[in-house]
């Protein structure tokens, strides 16, 4: 930023995902979720500055160049879900005359073949081919998010990315999203489900992470921690206990400033757990960032 300010907006992330696995990324608004998806993309804006590494299907992503990312990654490795897919798709063209495109772009096919690949990828989503000459003012919401992600389809990546899919639909749709979305994991893509609806990761992940300012903290199997024990960090807890169905009790206070990190746990001002240790930062290990994680029960 401006002068020598900087924001962590992501530190020491570390995870993996596995073919056919699905990964919730969950957090509250602003713990840098979609700057980790944008890492993975090779979107991140040009001033970012970054450390690690990223290796996804053998290519590390943070270190690729511009080339590579536009010829290897986007698309061909990783597979974007766009959460405004409305906004994703180009008004002026039709649904198959953009798939077409991105399979032309991605693969090099020409005319029938490519054609046939467009059709292919409408199917996999579930996109109706009676619907491909329509433009996407002509698709009802769900049709729409069919068709963004039959092109996040097209180059076969082994990985999707989905920042926020579900925001914005009305239940059903929510649960027919997230229903597509598995069946696209058990055919053997890993999915990484970046949401705020918990709902919506419950009924799609194997496994959730969850993030606050800027930190992973809990990484946990999704049986775990919606059916029991349940969460171990107390951020994690308290996100549960906000749901509306868990007793609708909102976590007091409000996240730090990433650009104004606390020395020590990030979460210790908010935490009803908090004592002396926690002015030193946590180590994560075992699945958990907290100091409290071993010696008391679960929260
Ligand atoms: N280019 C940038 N310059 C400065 N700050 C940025 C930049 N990009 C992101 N940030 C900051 O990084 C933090 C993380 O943002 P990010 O968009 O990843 O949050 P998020 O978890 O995806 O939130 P939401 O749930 O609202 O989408 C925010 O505090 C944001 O203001
Ligand atoms: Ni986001």
């Amino acid at each position: 930023m401006r002068g020598d300010r900087h924001v962590a907006a992501v530190t020491d992330a570390s995870f993996d995902l596995a073919a056919g696995e699905c990964l919730a990324l969950v957090g509250e608004s602003g713990c840098g979720k979609s700057v980790l998806a944008s890492a993975l993309l090779g979107l991140l804006p040009a001033n970012a500055q970054t450390a690690g590494s990223a290796v996804v299907d053998g290519v590390d992503v943070l270190t690729a160049d511009e080339r590579t990312l536009a010829r290897t990654v986007r698309g061909r490795r990783v597979g974007l879900v766009p959460q405004s897919p409305a906004a994703h798709l180009t008004p002026v063209r039709t649904v198959g005359v953009q798939l077409t495109e991105t399979v032309r772009a991605l693969t090099g096919a020409r005319g029938p073949a490519a054609r046939k690949a467009a059709r292919d990828a409408a199917d996999r989503a579930a996109f109706p081919a009676d619907h491909l000459d329509r433009y996407p003012h002509e698709l009802s919401g769900g049709l729409a998010q069919r068709a963004a992600t039959a092109l996040a389809l097209v180059g076969d990546a082994p990985l999707l990315l989905a920042d926020e899919p579900t925001t914005g639909l009305d239940r059903d749709l929510v649960e027919h999203t997230a229903a597509e979305l598995r069946r696209h994991v058990d055919q053997g893509r890993a999915l990484l489900l970046i949401t705020h609806d918990l709902a919506a990761a419950r009924r799609t992940a194997d496994r959730v992470a969850v993030m606050y300012a800027g930190r992973i903290v809990e990484i946990s199997a999704a049986d775990d921690f919606f059916d029991g024990p349940g969460p171990r960090h107390p951020y994690a807890a308290g996100l549960l206990d906000a749901l509306p169905e868990r007793g609708f009790t909102p976590i007091p206070g409000m996240p730090p400033e990433l650009g104004d990190l606390p020395a020590g746990c990030a979460f210790a001002a908010r935490c009803a757990r908090a004592d002396a240790r926690c002015a030193r930062l946590p180590e994560f290990s075992g699945g958990v960032a907290c100091h409290h994680a071993e010696e008391t029960e679960r929260v």
